[in-house]
């Protein structure tokens, strides 16, 4: 299933952030998002994953397709390791958690509560998550926060893995995965500034 993003124009908070942004993602594939901090790269990933509608232009991707991993790791943390698996594995239809407990090494804390793990342990069951949905698009936003060096590495087999059964990946990172993926610099489609989209100007036409 290819990703396809068509003169896409997004905003936060009303105010415009990035705009004219073209690209497709296609089975296999990984794409990296870089740019500085607050040009809208979350904004991005969360207009792709549909969490808020675009201003403009289209994002074009089969029903049921997105898996998305945000900055925060969306655990429940009176449940064990394997129960929040299993949780989301119900959710999503799938069946079996091993792949992903083997995947992020998370054996030896199957039955750990989630609230009882470290910042990158924690870290690690969010994205072993995305192992059970057996979505193909991964949508993934500063996923190596708080991981070590070989959680990082680990991280970087699973999305090879990933890619290698015909998934793709859209990933915001500001570090060297050592993916073999093209690089999109957002910096470059910074929208400029409309009249109306906030500070003075949408505040005085709201009123007038
Ligand atoms: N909840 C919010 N309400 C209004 N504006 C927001 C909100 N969250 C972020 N913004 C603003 O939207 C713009 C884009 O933010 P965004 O989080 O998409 O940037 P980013 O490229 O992901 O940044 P970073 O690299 O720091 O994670 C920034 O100017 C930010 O201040």
């Amino acid at each position: 299933m290819t990703l396809t993003v068509k003169n896409l124009t997004i905003s936060r908070g009303g105010i415009p952030v990035l705009e004219g942004l073209n690209f497709t993602l296609a089975p296999g594939k990984a794409l990296i998002l870089r740019g500085p901090n607050g040009v809208g790269k979350t904004t991005l990933l969360r207009t792709v994953a549909g969490l808020q509608p675009p201003v403009e232009g289209d994002v074009i991707c089969g029903p049921e397709t997105i898996a998305y991993a945000a900055h925060s790791d969306g655990l429940k943390g009176t449940l064990s390791v394997s129960e929040n698996l299993h949780f989301w594995a119900d959710i999503f239809g799938t069946k079996g958690i091993q792949n992903a407990l083997d995947g992020f090494d998370l054996n030896s804390l199957v039955d750990r509560p989630a609230g009882a793990l470290s910042a990158g342990q924690k870290r690690r069951l969010g994205l072993a998550r995305l192992l059970v949905t057996g979505r193909p698009v991964w949508i993934l936003d500063e996923p190596t926060v708080s991981l070590d060096v070989a959680s990082v590495a680990m991280f970087a087999d699973a999305v090879r893995a990933h890619l290698s059964e015909g998934g793709s990946a859209l990933i915001a990172t500001h570090i060297d995965l050592g993916l073999d993926a093209e690089v999109l610099d957002v910096g470059p489609f910074r929208a400029k500034p409309r009249s109306g989209t906030g500070g003075f100007d949408g505040l005085d036409e709201s009123f007038l």
